[in-house]
């Protein structure tokens, strides 16, 4: 796939000021974010935050109120060979439900100018040779996904743009999914994936750009926006002596609860204090973990109040 007809540093996403109006609905209101080469950014919002209005206007399927999205310093609309820059999946592929999928590809070569040869390339990228000659209608879900995919992939774009592209997956082709997006983002390619699935945001993505009621709520590596929530974690802990150590932390003005393990978790106390209260208080220690807040949680914390459907 590597025919070097791109750049990486040139697949840089710059959303600046982009607003979009609707009728009564402020879909996006006046969002600016980086998305950088060489890595997979996770696009995160609730529903009707304006994730998907986002991607087509950097699509140039929808047309901005204000504002601009630019790919590789260029609007999309002038791109001059678009498929060979920016692939994009923005729902599960539909196809003609006779055509085979590798005909399904060889239709877009063919409308957009590319070599039969990369339909068969692009088939086997996404692992879908042993069904190449299998009709569409006969595909699964997942094999749809993967179609799509390969579609994106037929201009060897040096940007992958996907819409919730883990959407009715099941975990084998969720794990497929994960790591051929992070292969691609490894040869240099910009990922911009959108998802509500925080859970798998978290395996997947290096950056996050975070997105509630058209506003940019938080954008930045995965590690620094778990990071900022830090303060606040609890820590897990296991003793067989639980209730000298409870005593001995509430002395320290801890809070301990315990959880229907009889594990408990503590708040109000680093790690290193609970080691060293354990230690005072002669109490043996079997496990002392500070919780990491996760994407979920932090997500929740993030767009709290403005989670509303619209
Ligand atoms: N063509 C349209 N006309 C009017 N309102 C629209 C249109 N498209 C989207 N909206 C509204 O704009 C807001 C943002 O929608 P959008 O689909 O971009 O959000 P989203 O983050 O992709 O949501 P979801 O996760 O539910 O797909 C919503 O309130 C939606 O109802």
């Amino acid at each position: 796939m590597s025919d070097g007809q791109w750049s990486p540093s040139t697949g840089q996403i710059v959303v600046s000021g982009l607003t979009k109006q609707y009728k009564n609905v402020r879909a996006v209101d006046n969002l600016s974010f980086t998305v950088e080469s060489g890595r997979v950014t996770g696009f995160l919002g609730p529903n009707g935050a304006g994730k998907t209005t986002t991607l087509r206007m950097l699509l140039n399927l929808v047309t901005p109120s204000g504002g601009t999205a630019t790919i590789g310093g260029q609007r999309y609309a002038d791109l001059t060979d678009p498929l060979r820059h920016v692939g994009a999946v923005l729902e599960a592929s539909s196809a003609h439900k006779g055509r085979t999928g590798i005909n399904h590809l060889r239709v877009i070569c063919a409308a957009a100018g590319l070599p039969k040869s990369r339909a068969d390339e692009a088939l086997a990228l996404v692992g879908l040779t042993p069904a190449a000659k299998r009709k569409f209608k006969g595909y699964s879900l997942g094999m749809k996904q993967r179609l799509g995919i390969a579609a994106a992939m037929l201009g060897n774009p040096r940007v992958l743009i996907l819409d919730e592209p883990a959407n009715g997956l099941d975990p084998e082709g969720i794990r497929w999914m994960r790591g051929f997006l992070k292969g691609l983002a490894h040869e240099g390619r910009t990922v911009l994936v959108s998802s509500h699935l925080l859970s798998e945001m978290q395996l997947l993505a290096d950056d996050v750009v975070i997105i509630a009621a058209g506003k940019l709520i938080r954008q930045g590596p995965v590690e620094q926006v778990l990071g900022s929530m830090a303060q606040g974690g609890r820590v897990r802990v296991r003793t067989p002596q639980a209730e000298e150590l409870t005593v001995a932390l509430r002395e320290q003005s801890a809070t301990v609860e315990t959880d229907e393990h009889g594990v408990l978790l503590i708040s109000g106390l680093e790690a290193p204090a609970i080691g060293r209260a354990a230690l005072a208080a002669k109490v043996e220690l079997h496990e002392l973990t500070p919780e990491r807040p996760d994407l979920e949680r932090v997500f929740l914390e993030l767009t709290a109040g403005k989670a509303g459907i619209r």
